[in-house]
C-alpha cells in the first residue's frame, strides 16, 4: 500500500512550503516520496528546492475540476506515478481554488481500492485571512471554509504576520469551525512529516481506509456493491433522493438490457453515465457525510 496525503489550503496560503518540507522529512525516514500537482506539468521538483540531490517524481494533476474528464486524467496520473516508480508516500498538493472532496474523488477511486491507503486531508490556514475572511466574497469565502471544514488536520500557517492576542482568537475561532481536526500553529508551513503521520494515524479507527470509517472526520467513503442490474430510471430517482451531503458517486453500474456495467458519475446533483466496452465490477463509492447507512434499494419485484 501507498500512503496518500492529500495538501488543500487556499491560494497562497503555503501549500509549496508545507509539501518542499515534506518531501525532505519523508526522505530523510528513508522513503521515497512523489507528488501529484495541480498546475504544473510532469516535471521534476528542482533538487535544490527539495534540498536534496534526487529527484521526485512529479505528476501533473490536471485540474481540481470533479468533471469526469479531470478524474478520469487525475486516475491515470496516479496510476502511472504507481506503476512507474517505486513510491511509499504520495502528496498531493490541490490547486488553491479546489475543494478538498474534489481531490479525494480520484483518490478514492474503485481502480485504487487496494492500493492506496488515503491518510488524510492537511489544510494549511492562512491565519491572517482567516482574520481578513469577511472581506473576500462569499463565494471564495465559502470554499477557503471548506478547506478548512474538511480537514482532518490543521496547519495554521503565517502566524508570524499575527500578534500573539490576534493567534489566540484564531485558533479558539478554528478549533470551534472544525472541532475534529488537530491544529498546528507554523511560520513556513514548518512542520515534520512525522508529527503529520502520527497525527492522522491516531485519528484512524479501523486498518484500512481511515477517512471512510473515522467516525469523527467529517467525510467519509463507502463501497456500495450492486449485485443485479438496475433500472435506469428507478436508480436515477434514487439518486435525487439522496441528501445534499452525498458529494459525489463514482462507479460501475450494471443497468437492465445492457450487457457491461455503465461508468456512472454523479457531482453537484447531475448524473453521467458512460458505456464501457470493458466488463467491469460493479461497485460505486460514494463520498460525503453521513452516508454509513446508505444503501441501494432495488425496486421489489412484481407477482406474476
Ligand atoms: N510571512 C509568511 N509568509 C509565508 C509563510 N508561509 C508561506 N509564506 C509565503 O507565502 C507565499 C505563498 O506560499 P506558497 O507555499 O507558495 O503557497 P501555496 O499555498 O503553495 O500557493 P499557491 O500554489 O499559489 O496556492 C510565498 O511567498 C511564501 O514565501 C509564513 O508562514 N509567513
Amino acid at each position: 500500500m501507498t500512503d496518500v496525503y492529500l495538501l488543500s489550503g487556499f491560494l497562497g496560503s503555503g501549500k509549496t512550503s508545507l509539501l518542499v518540507n515534506l518531501i525532505q522529512h519523508i526522505r530523510e525516514q528513508g522513503l521515497k516520496p512523489a507528488v501529484l500537482m495541480n498546475e504544473f506539468g510532469a516535471i521534476s521538483i528542482d533538487s535544490d528546492t527539495v534540498g536534496d540531490s534526487k529527484d521526485v517524481p512529479l505528476k501533473e494533476l490536471l485540474n481540481g475540476c470533479i468533471c469526469c474528464t479531470g478524474s478520469e486524467k487525475t486516475e491515470a496520473q496516479l496510476q502511472g506515478l504507481l506503476e512507474e516508480y517505486e513510491v511509499d508516500v504520495i502528496l498531493i498538493e490541490t490547486t488553491g481554488a479546489a475543494h478538498p472532496v474534489e481531490a479525494l474523488d480520484a483518490v478514492y477511486s474503485p481502480l485504487f481500492a487496494d492500493r492506496l491507503d488515503v491518510k488524510g486531508i492537511v489544510t494549511v490556514a492562512d491565519a491572517k485571512r482567516w482574520i481578513e475572511r469577511h472581506t473576500m466574497s462569499p463565494q471564495i469565502r465559502a470554499l477557503f471554509m471548506e478547506q478548512i471544514k474538511h480537514a482532518h488536520l490543521l496547519v495554521l500557517n503565517k502566524t508570524d504576520l499575527l500578534t500573539e492576542s490576534q493567534l489566540a482568537t484564531v485558533s479558539m475561532e478554528l478549533a470551534n469551525f472544525n472541532e475534529n481536526a488537530p491544529i498546528i500553529q507554523t511560520s513556513n508551513a514548518q512542520v515534520s512529516f512525522a508529527y503529520i503521520e502520527e497525527t492522522l494515524q491516531k485519528l484512524q479507527h479501523l486498518p484500512t481506509k481511515p477517512i471512510i470509517s473515522g467516525k469523527n472526520l467529517p467525510l467519509s467513503s463507502k463501497l456500495i456493491v450492486l449485485e443485479k442490474p438496475v433500472q435506469k430510471e428507478h436508480f436515477e430517482q434514487w439518486v435525487k433522493a439522496l441528501p445534499d451531503t452525498v458529494y459525489r458517486m463514482k462507479g460501475y453500474v450494471p443497468v437492465e438490457g445492457a450487457s457491461h456495467p455503465f461508468l456512472f458519475q454523479y457531482a453537484y446533483g447531475m448524473v453521467n453515465w458512460l458505456p464501457e466496452y470493458v466488463k467491469m465490477d460493479p461497485s460505486l463509492v460514494v463520498i460525503g457525510e453521513g452516508i454509513k447507512d446508505l444503501e441501494y434499494v432495488y425496486p421489489s419485484s412484481k407477482q406474476s
